[in-house]
């Protein structure tokens, strides 16, 4: 990893209006580039949010404006972008993928992953929700060489499940990108925990990128978008209110020195 980095995480209260939502993406995008970001994550279906169905109804092809506005930023900006995600046509089928690109400075898609748990839950009157109604479970893990670490790439649910993260430290990972939509109601006990946990357990970088507030009746997001060290410490933390970008330096020297005195990765015995 190299020695210095600076990161960011794009905090949204993305709406039902697609429009308004790429406009205040492209705003936060310049504002965490202004702070000096090499690497931006956006939130989990940042160009529109609050409401499944219209998500899955207003899916984009791989190439299609989203995308394409992403890619014309990093150019733009000379930065590496994971782009949160967008709903994605799935071939002949009513139902689409929630899908995170990563883009170079170039411009240049480096990797699509599509999420691959899908949040169906009844916690009661509180919180139903049913992603497969509308969503198409992705299939592959994802890991990405850039020019300063491995990425591995995942969103939101996907958090709940440890042997994702444990199969991308096998392959070398070093930071985790996880856009999120984390919801109010489970983010107050579970989101800190958990992107925490995922940085201690592999021993990487976490940068958990969340929507926040209210996006449509019923749809409440929790915010604290976070930047966590190798160590499990929070170097940012975004405020539960309101749009906004946190920033973080991070350091190649901190997580080979965390790696080498602790060699938790190394001394496994279990597969
Ligand atoms: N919204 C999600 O995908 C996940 C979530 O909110 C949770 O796991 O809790």
């Amino acid at each position: 990893m190299k020695t210095k980095l600076r990161v960011a995480a794009v905090q949204m209260n993305s709406s039902l209006d697609k429009a308004k939502n790429l406009a205040e993406a492209e705003r936060l995008i310049r504002h965490a580039t202004a702070g000096g970001a090499e690497l931006i994550v956006l939130p989990e279906l940042f160009n529109l949010y609050g409401d499944l169905r219209q998500a899955a109804a207003k899916a984009e092809p791989l190439e299609g404006p989203t995308a394409q506005l992403l890619s014309a930023l990093a150019r733009e900006l000379a930065v590496y972008l994971v782009g949160g995600s967008f709903a994605e046509v799935a071939a002949g089928e009513n139902r689409a993928y929630n899908t995170s690109l990563t883009i170079d400075p170039s411009g240049n898609v480096l990797a699509t992953y599509r999420k691959m748990h899908l949040f169906n839950v009844d916690l009661g009157a509180e919180l139903r929700v049913c992603e497969s109604d509308n969503l198409l479970p992705g299939t592959e893990i994802t890991c990405l060489e850039t020019d300063f670490a491995k990425l591995g790439i995942s969103i939101c649910y996907d958090l709940r499940f440890p042997e994702l993260y444990r199969e991308q430290a096998s392959q070398g990972v070093e930071l985790l990108c996880i856009p999120a939509a984390f919801t109010q109601r489970t983010g107050r006990d579970h989101w800190e925990l958990l992107v925490r946990t995922r940085a201690v357990e592999n021993q990487c970088y976490v940068i958990a990128a969340n929507q926040v507030g209210e996006h449509a009746p019923g749809s409440v997001s929790y915010g604290r978008s976070l930047i966590v060290d190798p160590w499990g410490k929070v170097l940012t933390e975004a405020s539960g209110e309101r749009a906004e970008v946190v920033l973080a330096d991070l350091s190649g020297e901190l997580l080979t020195d965390i790696r080498r005195k602790l060699p938790a990765l190394k001394n496994r015995i279990l597969p």
